[in-house]
């Protein structure tokens, strides 16, 4: 069988790595840190120094890393998959990245001679060690598989935020949450999710599946993916469709908040309250500036 490379073994690509060599594929591991590859060892990998020596030794290469900047590194950075992938060898991403990442990566795999398919996955620690995870391959229009991805991990995040509401707003009535889980597990929104994760979560147990870094992470992507599409929706209504794309500014410029993310309304609320204060009128060249301040404090706060 084929020799597969993977790059990452956090909870999600140790237990897939496991179930490649359950199998029977001989399996090349590489982690940035190098100790957790010791139980995949132990069960047969080989280690690779780095994600190029993986792709050097390997026809195929999976990447399930945490966020867009570790998806990237691992392409981009020295000893990266861009110094050994060709043509003849392809690479899989698995991660849970926004579209733009998606592009870039294959761009670049693409323009060494190797084939790129993006393919995050629906399910969690335990379907990835049954091998029952559903993969999410758009194939040739990569990007779709990334933004299939966030939204439904943004309807999975509301609906986690919905139980959670409902358990708490149960036990302050004086009802039992249990008998919640019973209720909701008869009627029509009844789903896996609240079945598996509601026992623990009256329990106060939480043992990470899906790190809740990671559901916010996605969370904040497809807020983005949200936006881009927002924006380009108004600047439409607003009669531009028929001028160059880069009109876009207009709509920002002419409505600074239009579609951002929740964090930008915070710090906007706050500095609306402060501008009265300091007398300054909302001329276009304060409100572009606004615009940039705004801006900066979002790409720098956490989310
Ligand atoms: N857990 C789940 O249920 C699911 C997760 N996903 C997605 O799969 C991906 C992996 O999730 P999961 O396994 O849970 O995450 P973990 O946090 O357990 O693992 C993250 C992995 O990324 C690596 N990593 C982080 N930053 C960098 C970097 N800068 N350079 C190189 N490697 C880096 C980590 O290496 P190190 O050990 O050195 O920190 C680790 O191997 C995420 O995109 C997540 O959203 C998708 C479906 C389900
Ligand atoms: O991205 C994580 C998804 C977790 C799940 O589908 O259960």
């Amino acid at each position: 069988m084929e020799e597969i490379g993977f790059l990452g073994m956090g909870i999600m690509g140790k237990a897939m790595a496991m179930n490649l060599l359950r199998h029977g594929f001989k399996v090349t591991v590489w982690n940035r840190t190098l100790s957790k590859c010791d139980e995949l060892k132990e069960h047969g990998a080989s280690v690779g120094e780095s994600p190029a020596a993986v792709v050097k030794k390997c026809k195929y290469t999976i990447g399930m890393l945490s966020d867009p900047p570790a998806a990237l590194s691992v392409v981009f950075d020295k000893n990266g998959i861009l110094e050994e992938i060709c043509s003849g060898k392809g690479y899989i991403d698995m991660s849970t990245v926004d579209a733009e990442t998606s592009t870039k990566i294959s761009e670049a795999v693409k323009e060494k001679g190797g084939d790129f398919l993006e393919g995050p996955v629906s399910g969690s620690k335990k379907p990835a060690e049954d091998g029952q995870l559903v993969i999410l391959a758009a194939g040739e229009k990569v990007g779709n598989g990334a933004k299939m991805k966030l939204v439904v991990n943004m309807i999975m995040g509301s609906m986690m935020n919905a139980f959670s509401e409902g358990l708490v707003l149960a036990d302050k009535s004086g009802l039992n949450p249990k008998t919640l889980l019973d209720v909701l597990d008869l009627g029509a929104i009844a789903n896996p999710m609240f079945k598996m994760k509601g026992p623990s979560m009256i329990q106060n147990s939480y043992n990470p599946a899906f790190p809740l870094k990671h559901q916010q992470k996605d969370m904040r992507l497809a807020l983005a993916l949200g936006d881009e599409n927002a924006v380009f929706k108004k600047a439409r209504s607003t009669g531009l469709g028929d001028l160059d794309f880069s009109a876009l500014l207009n709509i920002r410029l002419d409505d600074p908040e239009g579609s951002m993310p929740f964090s930008y309304y915070k710090n906007r609320a706050f500095f609306l309250a402060l501008i009265p204060r300091f007398g300054v009128e909302m001329t276009k060249n304060t409100r572009i500036l606004y615009y940039f301040v705004f801006n900066a404090i979002r790409c720098t706060s956490v989310d």
